[in-house]
């Protein structure tokens, strides 16, 4: 595909996401329906897509609307090429710009719009950063790096490392994680490399390893993921303690998985149904990796703070508090309850400690994690309390 015809692609995939399809679902959509495309001009599609979405509130301003043809326009005002160069080309570039089309925009002047976040959503993210909101904010325009998890039980991060240069994966060690690495070169080719394959390295925002490496958690311990999803946390805690780590989701479906690449690492997890968690428990450590809005993560999953809205919000915030107070019962007295999410907002995370911490006598926070979003890592927080 002419790099005209991937941008008209990227403007029908774009009118699916605006119609309500996530944005995940609409490129896999495209995919299969436009069988002749190759590896690299869905690789340039995607990217096109998310760029768009990351920035779409001030790429409307500057392309003159909210359709997936304006953004497009808007995309190349602020990064070239020139937008007649594109627009009327030929072939199966988009259609030629209208004269309305040809007008000059105007970047936003309103402050939440320069930040690329809806109205309602730039007071919650102002409280949350402080003084950094604005350039934290624009840092999500950007595309994420993709960071590693080195199993450290299985190979040293030096040696990960020279096994992913030998098949052209260049990385480099990361500042705050010990085992970490950031791809600098060819983070496509990780998927097939034999560090991955062999379950030496596995996909991981380095926050998350942070968080991981600063529970206070000891070798023997009785360590239960709540909310396990994929596995990612069991798994870099099974790796750092060596024995096993139980895992539940309230949807099985989401651990899935979690054998295969456990597998792959070596590393036992114990997966427990809804119903057999309680007869497991109790545990030294419960994780509640909770569900959230991910505002932490949202230059990776852009469409979705355009998706959130203050009634999902609460609703978040209610499933919150409810998986805080149920975690608490699975812990043993004297043990701890890491409460975490992906996102920065104070709404759903000290705004949840502090009503679960003013409800439950005998409860006390002993630590507390704060990431920002920077360009190190995605934003996480995290508090660990201990019941008395
Ligand atoms: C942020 S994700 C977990 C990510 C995972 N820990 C990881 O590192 O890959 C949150 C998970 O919580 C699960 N969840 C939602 N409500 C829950 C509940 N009431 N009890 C347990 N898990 C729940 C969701 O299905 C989702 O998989």
């Amino acid at each position: 595909m002419t790099p005209a015809a991937r941008l008209a692609a990227a403007i029908d995939v774009l009118d699916d996401v605006i119609a309500g399809t996530p944005a995940e679902r609409a490129l896999t959509h495209w995919a299969r329906t436009h069988r002749f495309a190759g590896s690299g001009d869905r690789a340039a599609l995607r990217d096109h897509v998310y760029d768009v979405l990351r920035a779409r509130r001030s790429l409307a301003a500057l392309g003159g609307g909210d359709t997936g043809r304006a953004l497009v326009l808007g995309l190349l005002r602020r990064d070239g090429p020139d937008p007649l160069t594109v627009f009327g080309s030929g072939g199966h570039a988009p259609q030629a710009l209208t004269p309305e089309e040809t007008e000059v925009a105007h970047p936003p002047t309103n402050e939440a719009a320069m930040a690329d976040l809806p109205d309602w959503l730039w007071p919650l993210w102002q409280r949350a950063l402080g003084d950094r909101a604005m350039e934290l904010a624009q840092l999500q325009l950007q595309r994420a790096p993709v960071f590693l998890r080195v199993n450290l039980s299985r190979i040293s991060r030096a040696a990960a490392q020279a096994s992913l240069l030998a098949e052209a994966v260049t990385t480099q060690p990361h500042p705050f994680a010990d085992t970490a690495l950031q791809v600098t070169d060819n983070p496509r080719r990780v998927a097939a490399s034999a560090a991955y394959l062999d379950g030496q390295v596995e996909v991981q925002d380095a926050a998350s390893q942070i968080a991981v490496a600063r529970l206070p958690v000891d070798p023997g311990q009785r360590i239960l993921d709540y909310c396990a999803g994929g596995g990612g946390k069991a798994l870099a805690l099974a790796d750092r303690l060596g024995g096993p780590v139980w895992a539940h989701d309230i949807d099985p479906r989401r651990m899935a998985d979690i054998a295969p690449r456990a597998a792959r690492a070596g590393a036992t997890i114990k997966t427990l149904a809804t119903a057999e968690v309680a007869k497991a428990a109790p545990f030294d450590l419960v994780l509640c990796d909770a569900p959230c809005s991910g505002s932490g993560t949202w230059r990776r999953t852009p469409d979705a703070k355009w998706r959130l809205t203050p009634e999902r919000l609460s609703d978040l915030n209610t499933m919150q508090a409810d998986i805080l107070a149920t975690a608490a019962t699975l812990t043993r007295p004297g043990g701890l309850l890491a409460y975490a999410t992906c996102s920065v907002l104070l709404e759903e995370n000290e705004a949840i400690v502090a009503s679960f911490l003013s409800g439950h006598a005998g409860w006390s926070r002993v630590d507390r994690l704060l990431l920002s979003p920077t360009a190190d890592h995605d934003g996480f927080q995290m508090s660990v309390l201990r019941r008395s």
